[in-house]
């Protein structure tokens, strides 16, 4: 469906934002996943058509039998495209229907009629019919996502790319909104970049590891996690041990459950002191990357 090669991006800082990105990403939900200034962003924004990449390539399927030029032909990709930025800003002041109204124009829906049945039936699907009058300003952070994605929709792309969506909702309305993108998911590929590891855990059968601008990882989360059986180890310790169990394991995460650090370490073999074999999980896998990374670097 996307196919990029090798894409490099380098900021008049000196940042290397994307230093030689290569990745596949078929139909259906790609979650590409990464800590804050992984570069995902600066991928996703690449890939919208909204910034040049210094080098490589980003080549789409147009459903034809032919394909796109992402960084070249932006008129074509954005013709396929639908995009939720990560500082999505609303005009408080309009209400939904008005505004999708005004995104539909943009969008060259110019015909009164179908544009009023598009609109209408993209807010109906983003389950805000009942609140289509409100003003925006009034709207919660998951009802102005939903909002994000009526827009990112309107146009019938084929490729739905959403950049840190989920971030500031609250567990309800998180769901909520992943819900609406697994369903979108069914008929357009959806790429999610997000920070949280369970929302690709909860919904992406194919993903990516992004850190400084380097793909650590790609494939199929259920692949990746296999790849980590009976390596992962599990210990609740006190506070005060932390600091030597950090100095003699591998620790991968530590988590505070009722006060005191559960510990999840690495170790091909049982580690002893008391560890006991857990099965492992995209959280795992996420941390063991990470840390393989910082260490080579
Ligand atoms: N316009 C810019 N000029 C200079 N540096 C930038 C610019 N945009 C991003 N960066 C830097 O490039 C790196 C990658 O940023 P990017 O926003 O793509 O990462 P991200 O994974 O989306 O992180 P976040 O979730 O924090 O946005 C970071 O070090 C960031 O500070």
């Amino acid at each position: 469906m996307l196919t990029i090669r090798d894409l490099s991006k380098t900021y008049a800082n000196g940042v290397h934002a994307l230093a030689g990105v290569s990745l596949d990403i078929p139909q259906g939900m790609f979650g590409l996943l990464g800590p804050n200034g992984a570069g995902k962003s600066s991928l996703m924004r690449t890939l919208a058509t909204l910034q040049d990449a210094d080098g490589g390539s980003a080549t789409l399927e147009d459903g034809k039998g032919g394909t796109i030029d992402v960084l070249r032909d932006r008129d074509a990709v954005r013709r396929q495209l639908g995009y939720l930025p990560q500082d999505f800003g609303v005009y408080p002041k309009v209400s939904a229907i008005e505004l999708l109204e005004h995104f539909a124009i943009l969008k060259g829906l110019t015909a009164k009629g179908p544009r009023k049945e598009v609109v209408e039936g993209l807010l109906a699907q983003v389950n805000l019919w009942e609140v289509r009058k409100r003003k925006l300003g009034t709207f919660s952070g998951g009802m102005r996502q939903r909002f994000g994605i009526a827009q990112a929709l309107l146009g019938d792309p084929r490729l739905v790319i959403v950049d840190e969506p989920t971030a500031g909702l609250d567990p309800e309305e998180r769901n909520r909104f992943l819900n609406l993108l697994a369903e979108i998911s069914e008929r357009v590929a959806v790429i999610l970049s997000t920070h949280i590891v369970e929302d690709v855990t909860d919904l992406c059968p194919t993903m990516a590891i992004l850190n400084r601008g380097q793909v650590l990882l790609s494939g199929r989360p259920v692949d990746a996690i296999d790849a980590l059986s009976r390596q992962v180890w599990r210990k609740q310790i006190a506070k005060s041990e932390l600091a030597d169990y950090e100095a003699r394991h591998t620790v991968l995460s530590k988590r505070l459950v009722a006060g005191h650090p559960v510990l999840h370490v690495f170790a091909s073999d049982a580690p002893g002191d008391g560890f006991e074999q857990v099965e492992p999980d995209l959280e795992d896998v996420y941390f063991r990357q990470l840390r393989q990374h910082a260490k080579a670097a």
